[in-house]
């Protein structure tokens, strides 16, 4: 370890404490964790989670570990260094992130959460403090409660800070899944907007009452499984209505809105994977529209009739509020009831939004691409919480009709 130069301690937690230095040989400025306890033998290290599951790790939103030392039964291990971490940037902060700079963050956890997950592990202990952010770019770190997706429950260590926990682990559900990491996401995301934490528990108990205050107090229909594991755990759940997430969070957009709540789902089974909400409208608001639907629609327009309002004035806004879900749903509301999707998934690689009941539900509001990439109709959702409606209704007519939908174009052309 003489090849490196301690400049200062920038963090101390429970496993090990982690300090800036420089490596005298390189230059090059790192971040030293050193582990508390002694390893004797170099298979106590290989078998670390952190170490396990951080060697397989290479993605510019996971923190990279360069190197392992072992040194008098000490271990160190070295990574790429970053500036802070998210919990100290929303603590110094005076004024609220912007939309902008929360969608960017939320992209970059969720691209390197998804690419996690897709490699077989999931994190479990994801806050704010584990998000570690140099100029604007921001890393997962910390894969000591790391697990790989494939190892057999139950799971019965302790899981993940409280604040961040997700219902099922609190219920002490022994087979949960990596949804626990999306559930802490959706905590982080609210978070971002508030600078403060969504469901600050005070204890176990705490926790689930103050996650009721906000989602409400969840039964067999939002959640199948939760009578049987608060039975098991002899837990009586509160009887609460559920806020309005638009008044708790009254910055967030209502795309934003939409996406904690599906992402902060009681039921597990409901929140979209990290690569599936990164498809949610919040990640595609302020996306330029190519010029809107030349193909098929243009020419559909140019050969039947009206041609579309593609020019937005204060007045087209009406004052009913889907009106304003989507920016860019706005800037194509033609009045074209005849157009043909089966040109659209021959012509063009734009893929359509589909938001269905928002209004009526906005819990189970589901938002997908109708038309996938490859311009295949027949592909259908994964997304479990998927509303029934979903596709049922081929007859593009009812794209523009009476229901409330949305409809954007955010993919890139051939
Ligand atoms: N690569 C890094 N660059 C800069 N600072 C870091 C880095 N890794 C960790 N830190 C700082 O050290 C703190 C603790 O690191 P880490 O979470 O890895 O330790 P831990 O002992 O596993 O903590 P915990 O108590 O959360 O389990 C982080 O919150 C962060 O502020």
């Amino acid at each position: 370890m003489e090849r490196y130069r301690v400049v200062k301690e920038v963090g101390d937690g429970t496993c090990g404490c982690v300090y800036k230095a420089l490596n005298l040989e390189t230059n090059e400025i790192v971040a030293i964790k050193k582990m508390k306890r002694k390893f004797y033998f170099w298979e106590e290290c290989i078998n670390l989670r952190e170490v396990k599951s951080l060697r397989k790790m290479n993605h510019p939103n996971i923190v990279k570990l360069k190197e392992i030392v072992r040194e008098n039964h000490e271990l160190f291990f070295i990574f790429e260094y970053m500036e802070c971490n998210l919990y100290q940037i929303m603590r110094d902060r005076q004024n609220s992130f912007t939309e902008g700079e929360i969608r960017s963050f939320m992209s970059q956890i969720l691209q390197g959460l998804a690419y996690m997950h897709k490699n077989g592990y999931f994190h479990r202990d994801l806050k704010p403090e584990n998000l570690l952010v140099t100029n604007d770019i921001i890393k997962i770190a910390d894969f000591g409660l790391a697990r790989e997706v494939m190892s057999k429950p139950p799971y019965t260590d302790y899981v993940s800070t409280r604040w961040y926990r997700a219902p099922e682990v609190l219920l002490h559900s022994s087979s949960y899944t990596p949804a626990i990491d999306v559930w802490a996401v959706g905590a982080i995301m609210a978070e971002l907007f508030t600078l403060s934490p969504l469901f600050p528990g005070e204890s176990e108990t705490d926790q689930i009452y103050k996650i009721c205050t906000v989602l409400g107090t969840p039964d067999r229909s939002i959640w199948p499984e939760v009578m049987d594991l608060s039975r098991s755990v002899n837990f009586r759940f509160f009887q609460i209505p559920p806020a309005n997430l638009s008044d708790v969070i009254p910055n967030a957009s209502l795309e934003a809105v939409d996406l904690i709540l599906q992402l902060c789902s009681w039921d597990p089974q409901r929140r979209p994977t990290a690569e599936q909400s990164l498809q949610h409208p919040f990640f595609h608001v302020g996306t330029w529209v190519p010029y809107p639907l030349r193909d098929p629609f243009y020419a559909k327009i140019n050969e039947t009739g009206p041609k579309p309002k593609l020019e937005l004035n204060l007045w087209d806004f009406g004052t009913e509020s889907d009106d304003c879900f989507l920016g860019l749903t706005l800037a194509v509301k033609p009045s074209i009831t005849n157009i043909d999707v089966n040109d659209a998934s021959q012509h063009s690689r734009e893929e359509f939004l589909f938001c269905s009941g928002y209004q009526e539900n906005p819990r189970h509001s589901v938002f997908w691409p109708l038309i996938s990439s490859n311009g295949s109709m027949n592909d259908g959702p994964t997304m479990p919480s998927l509303s029934s409606s979903y596709l049922v209704n081929r007859n593009c007519s009812d794209f523009y009709g009476e229901s409330k939908l949305a409809v954007g174009s955010f993919g890139t052309r051939p």
